[in-house]
């Protein structure tokens, strides 16, 4: 097995990402990200910015995203809990348009989710205290933050607790996918 596997998604450029892991008595080690297997896979990107956020139980963030020139991929990653992952693609004109693809990542399956620019994200935590990993390909730009609604009927996200969510002020006021900002087109 490479130490990196690839898995093209319902909507292909959203990608499912399982490393290899190497336990040994202290523990284990894996990789999750490398220049060189990624852009083999078509995906060209290097990170610059690494961020981490902690949820309780049933906490949903999302749905975000930075509009252009501050557009950003994310390979998501869980260090502790368990997550479900959702990526929505909002470039317009692809034909997967206000399309969405969900998976688990947790910290037992090792999995990672790359989510390239044009997509908006969101995760609800399945777990107390579950750990989030991600990295970035922009910096944050509070400029160009966007978000839209994370139960947008016209997305139909199949939430694992949607009647227990729990979301900060901010993102119980984002505008459906309709109103949202976007100024995204297909190919990026
Ligand atoms: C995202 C971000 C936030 N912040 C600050 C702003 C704010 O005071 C505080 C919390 O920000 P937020 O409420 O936006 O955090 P959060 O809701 O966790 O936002 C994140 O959600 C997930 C789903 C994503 O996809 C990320 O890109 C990011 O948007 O942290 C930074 O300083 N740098 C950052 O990169």
């Amino acid at each position: 097995m490479p130490f990196l596997e690839f898995k093209r998604l319902d909507i292909p450029d959203v990608i499912l990402v399982t490393p290899k892991v190497f336990p040994d008595q202290r523990g284990y080690f894996k990789e999750i990200w490398k220049r060189t297997p990624f852009l083999a896979e078509g995906i060209p990107y290097d990170f610059v910015q690494a961020n981490v956020s902690m949820s309780k139980k049933y906490i949903l963030r999302g749905l975000h995203y930075q509009l252009k020139p501050s557009e950003m991929g994310k390979l998501v990653t869980v260090l502790k809990g368990r997550i479900f992952d959702v990526a929505v693609d909002i470039r317009k004109g692809s034909p997967y348009y206000g399309k969405w693809v969900g998976v688990e990542l947790s910290e037992d399956n090792h999995k990672l989710l790359w989510i390239p620019p044009g997509f908006a994200h969101g995760f609800q935590a399945l777990e107390d205290d579950t750990i989030v990993l991600y990295l970035v390909t922009k910096e944050y730009d509070p400029e160009r933050d966007a978000c839209m609604r994370w139960d947008d009927p016209e997305i139909g996200i199949e939430w694992p607790y949607p009647d227990k969510a729990i979301l900060s002020q901010k993102d119980s006021k984002c505008p459906p996918l309709r109103e949202a900002p976007n100024n995204f087109t297909y190919p990026i």
